[in-house]
């Protein structure tokens, strides 16, 4: 079998369907940035963007956001190519969290251990609330440790990528949301 890393990225588009098109992703962030924006009522806040993936999502977030915002970023990686083991974290927020409103941006909640972990981290470092908010989430039938507050879009039992999500590394700039197919 061919190394997935040695595939050329058109390799993964050919090999992947459209879930979502450009116009849904659209759709979904306008739909997440106005539960998040009433839901914080103007309050200031830290978005906590999870490196690497969650990029997208912050970038797209921000500016539909009418709030006083400052911005920090994490790095807690769990997937080598599609398959996920345990957390390595390379970078902690650099942000006093303490007394704060962080709000958590993900890209994927699949089996929840790297959003509840994050939580984790930002309530040991003394923030006042934790609201979580991740583009997508896997229907997966798995019992997650947390419900994310924010959910952009449900995507299939399947792996996915665009919008911050790659497949060995390509496509996180795919401003659709593809998935693969079975092998
Ligand atoms: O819910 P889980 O099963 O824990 O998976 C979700 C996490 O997996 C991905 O990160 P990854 O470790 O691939 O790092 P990346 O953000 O650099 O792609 C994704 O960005 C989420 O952070
Ligand atoms: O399906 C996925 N795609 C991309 N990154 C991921 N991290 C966990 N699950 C996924």
């Amino acid at each position: 079998m061919t190394d997935p890393h040695a595939q050329s990225p058109d390799h993964w588009l050919s090999q992947s369907d459209i879930v979502f098109s450009v116009a849904e992703v659209e759709q979904a962030l306008d739909r997440m940035a106005s539960v998040l924006q009433e839901k914080l009522s103007g309050q200031p806040v830290i978005l906590l963007c999870v490196m690497r993936g969650g990029v997208y999502l912050a970038g797209q977030l921000m500016h539909r956001l009418q709030l006083p915002a400052r911005l920090d970023y994490l790095q807690a990686n769990r997937y080598h190519g599609i398959t996920g083991s345990g957390i390595v974290w390379t970078k902690l927020p650099e942000l006093d969290l303490t007394g704060q409103t962080v709000v958590v941006l993900d890209d994927i909640l699949d089996e929840g251990i790297t959003l509840a972990e994050v939580v984790h981290h930002c309530q040991q470092a003394g923030a006042r609330e934790v609201v979580t908010a991740v583009l997508t989430e896997k229907d997966n039938g798995l019992e997650k440790p947390l419900q994310a507050d924010v959910i952009g879009l449900i995507v299939p039992n399947r792996y996915v990528f665009g919008c911050g999500m790659d497949v060995y590394g390509w496509w996180r700039n795919l401003p659709e949301i593809r998935a693969l197919r079975e092998a």
